[in-house]
């Protein structure tokens, strides 16, 4: 069930169509299906229903907008923070602390504090080091956190090199092979009670196998730290689902065909499981509506140039990611085009040799999958403000975050005295 679909020959996001979006709130904007969220959520949490209650712990850097994390935490999600800022989203948001999980490779003695303040699920912790440094903010504060620490099981995600975190060159975790010896540290600090063990390889991930290897060697990890005296109640197994991008590509692996999996690897552990989902619940939730502002001639194919650029939507030229670019009013004609943005680098560029329908300056298009990792990655690169944010509910819209004004940015400067 897409909940962004034609009706009467009009893009609509639910029941509402984009063109009456683009009118009163002009573009580029971001539109996102709050049915379409709700959806992914349940489909997760029906995918884990052989398990025995799973925290599913949204991954807020995928979209952390209030709205988005209303509606999320209406569906009963926890969230996964890597900040300080996003902890306190998400608990701004009404997202109970016991549901927090705390990860992130560069944890500071401030965010620790705040977090330790506030409660939490349990911290993710990336190093001995950074053990070290909990302990002493803890114990200063008079605490105890609950720890596990996310080992790095040395398995190719397969996914892009910049989205694939599991292998023994990426900076995550601590060597899965040293684990038995950095919980054995843990233990000997105060302020530190090691409860459980966490696990995150990549994201877009297109296969179970190595999401599988990983959790294996995950399950031995804990035989072994039990027969060491430790009493691991909790596993996280991160996130890193994929999602489909192009409908022409093999599918990947379903929710239920990985919660099947997952049922099956961790079936002997006797722990409480943790999930991380974050782009398959709002990846294909939104899309970036955009006007074109002219076409014009190229050495092979014509350049789309529309009012959306790489500020906005950085994945294509970070990772050369595919998005699928449709029309919100199609004409039923054809070109090849290179869809590209305003700003001056070659690589704002969307789409190059793209098959679309015909496209003329007016005309609107949205960029789809653009729920997860778009808005939150944007900046304001060559002065464009920050592109603004709608949700809508059946027939219900509203601006969940407004459009950025120039002048935010100018006055955010500072002119020192000897230059004014
Ligand atoms: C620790 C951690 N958990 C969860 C996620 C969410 O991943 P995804 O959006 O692929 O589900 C990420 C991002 O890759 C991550 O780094
Ligand atoms: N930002 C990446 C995903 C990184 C996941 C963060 N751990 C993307 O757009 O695909």
């Amino acid at each position: 069930m897409d909940h962004f679909h034609l009706k009467g020959g009009v893009l609509h996001c639910e029941d509402v169509p984009l063109p009456a979006i683009a009118e009163a709130v002009g573009t580029p904007v971001y539109v996102y299906s709050a049915a379409t969220m709700r959806r992914h959520a349940r489909v997760f949490r029906e995918a884990l229903a052989g398990l025995d209650d799973p925290l599913v712990a949204y991954a807020v850097k995928a979209n952390p907008n209030a709205a988005v994390l209303a509606v999320l935490r209406d569906e009963g999600l926890g969230a996964d923070v890597v900040s300080g800022g996003e902890y306190r989203r998400a608990r701004a948001a009404g997202i109970a602390p016991e549901k927090i999980v705390f990860s992130g490779v560069g944890k500071t003695a401030e965010e620790m504090r705040l977090v330790l303040d506030g409660g939490l699920c349990q911290f993710n912790l990336e190093s001995v080091e950074e053990a070290e440094m909990l302990s002493a903010v803890a114990s200063n504060m008079g605490r105890t956190a609950p720890v596990a620490f996310r080992v790095n099981p040395d398995v190719e995600a397969g996914s892009h090199a910049k989205i694939s975190t599991g292998a023994a060159h990426n900076k995550f975790g601590i060597p899965i092979g040293e684990a038995v010896a950095a919980y054995a540290r843990a233990r000997s600090l105060p302020g530190l009670d090691p409860q459980g063990v966490a696990v995150h390889i990549g994201s877009q991930l297109t296969s179970l196998a190595p999401l599988e290897s990983a959790f294996r060697k995950v399950g031995e990890l804990i035989a072994d730290l039990r027969k060491a005296g430790h009493d691991i109640v909790k596993a996280d197994l991160g996130g890193g689902l994929g999602i489909p991008y192009d409908p022409e590509a093999p599918l990947p692996p379903s929710p239920e065909l990985y919660g099947r999996m997952v049922a099956d690897v961790t079936a002997d552990w006797n722990v409480r499981l943790i999930f991380e989902p974050g782009r398959l619940i709002v990846g294909n939730a939104g899309v970036l509506l955009t006007e074109v502002i002219r076409v014009k001639p190229g050495a092979t194919d014509p350049f789309v140039i529309v009012d959306a650029a790489m500020n906005d939507l950085m994945r294509p030229s970070l990772y050369d990611a595919w998005h699928a670019i449709d029309a919100v009013t199609p004409k039923g004609t054809h070109m090849t085009a290179n869809v590209v943005g305003p700003v001056c680098e070659t690589g704002d560029t969307f789409a190059t040799a793209r098959e679309m329908d015909g496209a003329r300056a007016g005309d609107l298009l949205v960029f789809r999958t653009a729920g997860a990792y778009a808005a939150t990655m944007a900046s304001t690169y060559n002065s464009r403000p920050l592109t603004p944010e709608v949700m809508v509910d059946g027939g219900r819209w509203a601006v969940v975050r407004e459009r950025q004004d120039v002048e935010s940015l100018i006055r955010a400067d500072r002119i020192p005295d000897w230059l004014a």
